[in-house]
């Protein structure tokens, strides 16, 4: 049920007693839209955050005996970094997800080595235009900051990375808080998909978003509240 309807937008509040109940339920809406996709467009697109909190889901998402071969599987973000890096969020996807009957989906990357971020973000956005748009599932993370995606507050060009309007896949983000510079989806892109979840766990990130979802100066993740045209649906487990 809707906890609080947001501006044009809102959100759906989906608690859970603890995070496996959370992970196998997320599995299964995200299962469930792929296979609608599928049935409809003969393919799905998934996308898919990194971070620490992810892995129960992506393990559980594995198992999900759906039509894989049918699947695409991107990232809503990636640090700049190798996906041999520790840090990296294919790295984590293929190692957590890309398993079991998973492994028959196809990964589109967004890390590939280059001079720089600013051709590798634009060589993603030339080859992602090839992927059925729009995205089918988005699952996005938060961090404490309000941060979603890479949409990091004190990234250099956030109004560019929250423009509904963009017609960017990709782009670039330098952010001093972001640790390395990131690829990001842009807002205009996450917005844009059929389902779209936000997985967060813990009462920090639950304290995170209340403040986020409160009036007061917009954190990025009420950027993308807002400007959904249907409910996020937000799973949240203590
Ligand atoms: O590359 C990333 O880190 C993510 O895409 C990012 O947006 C993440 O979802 C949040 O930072 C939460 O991260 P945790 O799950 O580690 O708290």
């Amino acid at each position: 049920m809707a906890r609080e309807q947001l501006n044009s937008a809102s959100y759906n509040w989906n608690a859970f007693p603890d995070r496996p109940h959370l992970a196998a339920a997320l599995a299964g809406r995200v299962a469930d839209r792929l296979t609608k996709a599928i049935a409809e467009r003969g393919t799905a697109v998934l996308a898919v955050s990194g971070g620490t909190t992810p892995g129960k889901f992506f393990a559980a998402l594995s198992v999900a005996p759906i039509a894989w071969d049918k699947v695409i599987v991107t990232l809503v973000d990636e640090r700049f970094v190798p996906a041999s890096s520790p840090r990296s969020n294919a790295g984590l996807v293929a190692a957590n997800l890309l398993q079991n009957a998973a492994k028959a989906a196809r990964f589109v990357p967004l890390y590939h080595e280059a001079s720089g971020i600013e051709d590798v973000a634009a060589s993603d956005d030339a080859a992602l235009r090839s992927l059925p748009w729009p995205l089918d599932v988005v699952v996005l993370g938060m961090g404490p900051d309000g941060h979603t995606a890479s949409f990091f507050p004190d990234a250099d060009d956030l109004a560019r990375l929250l423009d509904p309007a963009s017609d960017r896949i990709i782009l670039p983000v330098h952010a001093a808080s972001a640790g390395e510079p990131r690829l990001t989806l842009t807002l205009a892109r996450v917005i844009d998909a059929g389902f779209i979840a936000l997985h967060i766990e813990g009462e920090d990130k639950r304290t995170a978003f209340d403040g986020a979802v409160a009036p007061g100066p917009r954190k990025p993740i009420r950027a993308v509240l807002d400007a959904a045209p249907r409910p996020v649906e937000v799973f949240w487990a203590p």
